[in-house]
């Protein structure tokens, strides 16, 4: 039985709740054929848990992406890219592909990590990554950046961004609230272009979400990549990531990694979908 071919362009967690192993381990859940094209590997100080970051050489990057275009996918997510010339990569990587099923996870900080990456990164994703976006998944900070607005603190301030971005040539655009906004739920706004949408479930109390935003982006890929909607991919996204935290779980005395097959194993939290 053939599945669907999902690629993507992305960073290694060697902790394994995010980056390419939370894609991964989402992909298989979402019923599709995971691939990787490897952009940096972070590695994490046994003591005290800082992180590292080491870039693979792009000639490597480039033959990866080569290998894994050639199987012809149905959906491509990008995760940590680091640096501009990996940008601009896998930005000419994403426009061969021959796929509009797009997902761009503008990854610019690891939780807990106070180092933000290069700032000439932001615009390299503007440049290259934007205008190829079915959707886009920043958080809260992250659409700050993109949209040049400092990081929103209302849902009014979001929609804002996200229009902004929309401008930028993303398709859609996905708004993670998380558990940074002041909300009583845990609240993302979605933007098809033309409206608003408010996706709520209810707030996990618990601090293990480390790879949250990678899954929650890597369940938009396979979904779109099996043929939903846009909308449809986010709504399901959302339960799906929303399983993972309430079962996220302790690795160790530094990071707690999301639980990612918790949806198909325990079910999903309730997700309201409002039109704002
Ligand atoms: N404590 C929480 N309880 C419920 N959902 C959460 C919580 N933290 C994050 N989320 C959800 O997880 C997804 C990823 O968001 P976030 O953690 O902000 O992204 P990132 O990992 O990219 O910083 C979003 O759908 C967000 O609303
Ligand atoms: C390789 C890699 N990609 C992406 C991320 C971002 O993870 P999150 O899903 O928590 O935003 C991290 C964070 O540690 C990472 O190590
Ligand atoms: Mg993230």
């Amino acid at each position: 039985m053939a599945l669907k071919k999902t690629l993507t362009i992305a960073g290694s967690d060697t902790s394994g709740g995010a980056g390419m192993q939370a894609d991964l381990k989402t992909f298989q859940e979402h019923g599709t054929y995971g691939m990787v094209a490897l952009t940096v590997v972070v590695t994490m100080d046994p003591n005290g848990w800082t992180h590292n970051v080491t870039p693979l050489p792009t000639e490597l990057l480039q033959k990866q992406i080569d290998t894994a275009l050639s199987t012809g996918i149905d959906a491509v997510k990008t995760g940590m890219l680091s640096t501009e010339e990996i940008i601009r990569i896998a930005g000419e990587a994403i426009a061969k592909s021959g796929t509009s099923n797009v997902v761009i996870d503008p990854v610019m900080v690891c939780k807990g990590d106070d180092e933000v990456l290069n700032p000439g990164n932001t615009d390299a994703m503007i440049q290259h990554l934007l205008p190829l976006a079915a959707v886009t998944t920043p958080n809260l900070f992250e659409a700050g950046q993109l949209a040049g607005t400092g990081t929103p603190k209302s849902i009014d301030e979001m929609k804002t961004a996200a229009k902004k971005i929309h401008e930028l040539g993303a398709k859609a655009v996905v708004i993670k609230g998380g558990k940074a906004l002041a909300t009583e739920k845990a609240t993302d706004l979605f933007f098809d272009g033309a409206t608003f949408y408010l996706l709520e479930s209810e707030k996990v109390a618990s601090t293990f979400n480390h790879g949250a935003g990678c899954t929650f982006a890597a369940s938009v890929t396979a979904n779109l990549a099996n043929g939903l909607s846009v909308k449809e991919a986010v709504i399901e996204a959302k339960e799906f990531v929303s399983a993972a935290i309430a079962h996220g779980w302790a690795l160790n005395d530094y990071v707690g990694p999301v639980m990612h097959g918790a949806k198909s194993r325990f079910g999903a939290p309730a997700v309201t979908v409002t039109e704002i």
